[in-house]
């Protein structure tokens, strides 16, 4: 099946000369959930503006199911919801007229049915009468999110759907966009909680400073990438690492009490075993062995921490 979205060699420049992307390449199935994440002033929003028409590309192409975003725009349009970072809601408007005002822009005829399905889906049916102003905050992400997808896109950008917002609506939004990849909508959200792309991209797409870094499966990336600690607990508290523990590359933590090694999961070899028993033969004595895998943050903040040393 041909990619649902296609980015090429994407160039974006600002009338002022700053280059927001540099040649960016993209390509997202059809279904797939992709997280992009990035510092502050990556790119993000400049990518999700440009692929939406909101931002004219400097150079560069973008297809939506094969529909050029600049010359069949209304076509790749149709086919994009867009929830933006900010909210820019009609105070006064009904939550359900909102809702049937979006479907009329897209030339969309109305249809109840699709609309009440929506409501529905995200918990907003009972306030479909209520205007927007009645809503909590979370309430009023919920209908952008409605918003955007009333005129029944196939690709829906989720600009930081999760900014400021608490714990427990976060985990709502992850049930919504999961509930929507089951209709085969395909899921493009920013981020800057690392958690969120773990726990619901399947792709991971790091962008710094205009550029793509990397793309790649998420499980691929945590093992890839991932490496894990082993914390050996001691009995008795030290100042310094023995001797005869020199040749390993260890540091100590928790003021003494705490051997920290770490390894690499991709090596066949991790040598705890001769590690250990080098421990016991500098006559230290365990207490507890404890083994930590790094975080999709650890990941990030090594990739784009690698990045900013390259350009300096
Ligand atoms: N209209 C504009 N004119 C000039 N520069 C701009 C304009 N809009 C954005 N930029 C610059 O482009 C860069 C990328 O901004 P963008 O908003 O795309 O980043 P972002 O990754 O979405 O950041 P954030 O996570 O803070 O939202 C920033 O340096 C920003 O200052």
């Amino acid at each position: 099946m041909p990619p649902i979205l296609s980015i090429t060699n994407l160039r974006k420049s600002y009338a002022d000369g700053f280059e927001a992307l540099k040649d960016v390449s993209l390509e997202i199935e059809e279904g797939e959930i992709i997280a992009l994440l990035g510092p502050n002033g990556a790119g993000k929003t400049t990518l999700i503006s440009t692929v939406c028409g909101i931002t004219m590309p400097t150079s560069g192409t973008v297809t939506v199911a094969g529909h050029d975003i600049l010359a069949d725009y209304r076509a790749a349009r149709s086919l994009i919801g867009l929830v933006p970072q900010e909210i820019n809601l009609e105070p006064f408007e009904k939550v359900i007229n909102t809702v049937r005002f979006s479907r009329g822009l897209f030339g969309k005829p109305r249809k109840d049915g699709v609309v009440e399905d929506i409501l529905k889906r995200l918990s907003l049916w009972d306030k479909k009468d209520n205007q927007i102003r009645e809503l909590s905050g979370g309430m009023k992400r919920r209908v952008l999110i409605a918003k955007a997808l009333a005129h029944e896109p196939r690709v829906l950008f989720l600009d930081e759907p999760t900014a400021g917002v608490d714990v427990e609506l976060r985990k709502d939004m992850w049930a919504i966009v999961e509930q929507l990849r089951a209709d085969g909508v395909t899921t493009i959200l920013t981020t800057h909680y690392i958690e969120e792309a773990e726990a619901i991209a399947d792709r991971i797409g790091v962008i710094s400073k205009g550029e793509i870094l990397l793309v790649e499966d998420k499980d691929k990336l945590m093992a890839r990438m991932g490496k894990k600690q082993l914390e050996v607990q001691l009995s008795t508290q030290l100042s310094e690492i023995p001797g005869a523990l020199s040749g390993y590359d260890l540091t100590l933590g928790n003021d003494g009490w705490t051997l920290i090694y770490a390894y690499d999961t991709k090596r066949e070899r991790t040598g705890i075993t001769k590690l250990l028993g080098d421990v016991a033969e500098a006559g230290l004595q365990l207490r507890d062995v404890e083994t930590r895998q790094s975080s999709l943050e650890d990941i990030f903040v090594d990739l784009v921490r690698a990045d900013t040393k390259e350009m300096s």
